[in-house]
């Protein structure tokens, strides 16, 4: 196992569930495989039972789809899988139509750092069926899991109210791949650093971080350490003053703190990682405060999350930096997203396409038809709604009607005339060919939060927020209840 050098041999083909390859040498075999169809990427419930969620994933896709490609390896692999019988799972044309197969679809996408909501897609992928379902397993891996953390983050750092969020969580990451991509997602949710160096030299992330109990216990004393760690970083000491009894690390920080101003420096502050946090942050400020260190700051970290921020908050606790690990990059309280991948649409002989749904009991699951897109109302900089429509339809510009998916009697009228709108899912690739440049990390992580800005406060309330409405436009709603209805006729047909 390599895993520093060519894990992935230049390919990330074979990154899909086993049945998108033995669909894909069905839809090859049974002649389907380049009629076109589209497909939706949506979540149904928010995170963490809250009020928002924030995309995040769309640079990953967009690499992915550029360099989606069969290599020799994959191909090699492929070949030699054998069926029950021991012979040859895959025919060699199809081999053959795989390694020659070029990514030719359009996909429409949210961008990276936007609020999103369920039902409403975040990505469309037109293009030849078999390609779509090729896509599926890893568009959802991507845009599940960074959108997950994003969110998270924002949650956490909607919590500690512009305090700074130091992410520390690679040590307990889902991995190697999990520690990067939770520590890009923090930063576009709003965490001001990752302790995580490697995103800092992949992304640009900027790198920050204290020290650990070791370097403390690695001397005789507490104050030897603090002595030993502002002579190597005399501009940037941040003391961890819990190892032993944490309101005598505080004096000893203080002490060296003394003697760093002396020498025409400033520490910068301390850390604390254990006890009651309300109560150790206080008399800790209250101590440096008297001893003339009224701009230390104070840092807090040990198995925070957005819940126990904001209890510290509310007990008023002096701390000023909040450093969050776990809780935060394995989204500890709700670890998957639950996004899905659904046609909704296939183009038939005569050029038209037909849309498709899924009849569920639950009505929730019931996929929205068509070729799809989103617009955002927006009032004086705040969103109002969000409205799913058809893309081909005229839509009545003096007065809509949104209907809520779930339960069509929740409907919302919008004047148009009185909002400012943006359309959602914006062109990635045409035909294959990428029309959309990421942004850098950084203006990503600007939109998010004037995204988050433009969110009325009560949808990023962490318990019970209101519901922001969401609602398919008329036309689209009618034809989604006149599949529904005809689906049923259909089912009660095949039971006779
Ligand atoms: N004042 C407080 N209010 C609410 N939660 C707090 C407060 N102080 C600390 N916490 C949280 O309570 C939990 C304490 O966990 P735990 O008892 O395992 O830590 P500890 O024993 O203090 O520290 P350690 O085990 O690291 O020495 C942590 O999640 C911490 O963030
Ligand atoms: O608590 P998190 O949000 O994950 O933040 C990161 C934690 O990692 C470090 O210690 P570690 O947990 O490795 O050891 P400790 O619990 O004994 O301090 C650090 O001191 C934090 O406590
Ligand atoms: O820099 C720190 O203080 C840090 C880094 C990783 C984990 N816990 C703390
Ligand atoms: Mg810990």
């Amino acid at each position: 196992m390599k895993i520093t050098k060519d894990l992935y041999q230049g390919s990330l083909a074979l990154l899909t569930d086993f049945y998108q390859l033995t669909m894909a040498y069905a839809y090859w075999k049974s002649g389907k495989a380049e009629q076109e169809a589209v497909f939706n990427l949506f979540f149904r419930k928010h995170p963490f039972q809250g009020g928002f969620t924030l995309a995040a994933g769309l640079d990953y896709v967009i690499d992915y789809c550029k360099n989606f490609k069969f290599g020799k390896e994959d191909i090699h692999y492929l070949s030699e899988m054998k069926d029950k019988d021991g012979e040859r799972l895959f025919d060699p044309g199809f081999l053959d139509y795989l390694s020659n197969m070029k990514f030719t679809c359009d996909i429409d996408a949210v961008e990276e750092g936007t609020v999103v909501f369920p039902n409403a897609p975040m990505i469309r992928v037109k293009g030849p069926l078999i390609q779509c379902q090729l896509l599926e397993t890893p568009l959802l891996n991507i845009f599940n899991f960074q959108t997950l953390i994003a969110t998270k983050a924002a949650r956490i750092n909607l919590a500690a109210k512009g305090e700074p969020v130091l992410e520390f969580g690679l040590r307990r990451a889902q991995g190697i791949d999990g520690a990067l991509a939770a520590s890009r997602a923090s930063y576009i949710g709003g965490c001001t650093s990752t302790s995580n160096v490697m995103a800092g030299k992949l992304f640009g992330i900027p790198v920050s971080g204290t020290h650990a109990h070791s370097w403390i216990m690695s001397f005789e004393t507490e104050l030897e350490a603090f002595e030993a760690y502002a002579d190597a970083f005399p501009d940037q000491c941040i003391f961890l003053v819990d190892t032993y009894d944490t309101l005598n690390g505080v004096k000893n920080a203080i002490k060296v703190g003394e003697a760093l101003r002396s020498r025409g420096k400033e520490m910068v502050g301390i850390r604390i990682d254990s006890g009651d946090l309300a109560y150790y942050s206080n008399k800790a400020r209250e101590m440096l405060d008297e001893a003339g260190f009224p701009d230390a700051k104070i840092v807090a970290s040990n198995d925070l999350d957005e819940h126990i921020i904001t209890s510290l908050k509310g007990q008023e606790a002096s701390i000023n930096v909040w450093g969050v690990g776990t809780k935060l990059v394995t989204a500890f309280d709700q670890p998957a997203l639950g996004a899905v991948y659904k046609l909704s649409a296939i183009r038939i002989e005569n050029g038209t396409y037909v849309p498709k749904i899924k009849i569920s009991q639950q009505s929730l699951k019931i996929n929205v038809p068509g070729f799809h897109n989103v617009k955002r109302y927006y009032s004086k900089g705040m969103a109002v709604a969000d409205m799913i429509y058809l893309e081909d339809q005229e839509i009545n510009p003096k007065g809509i009607v949104i209907i809520d998916p779930i339960d069509s009697t929740r409907r919302k009228r919008i004047m148009p005339y009185f909002y400012q709108e943006e359309i959602l899912l914006k062109p990635i690739f045409r035909e294959g060919k990428q029309v959309y440049t990421s942004p850098d990390l950084s203006t990503i992580r600007n939109r998010a939060a004037s995204q988050l800005e433009s969110l009325d406060k009560t949808h990023k309330r962490m318990v019970n927020p209101h519901l922001y409405p969401v609602g398919l436009e008329e036309n689209l709603h009618h034809l989604r209840t006149e599949l529904v209805l005809k689906a049923q006729k259909l089912d009660q047909k095949d039971e006779k």
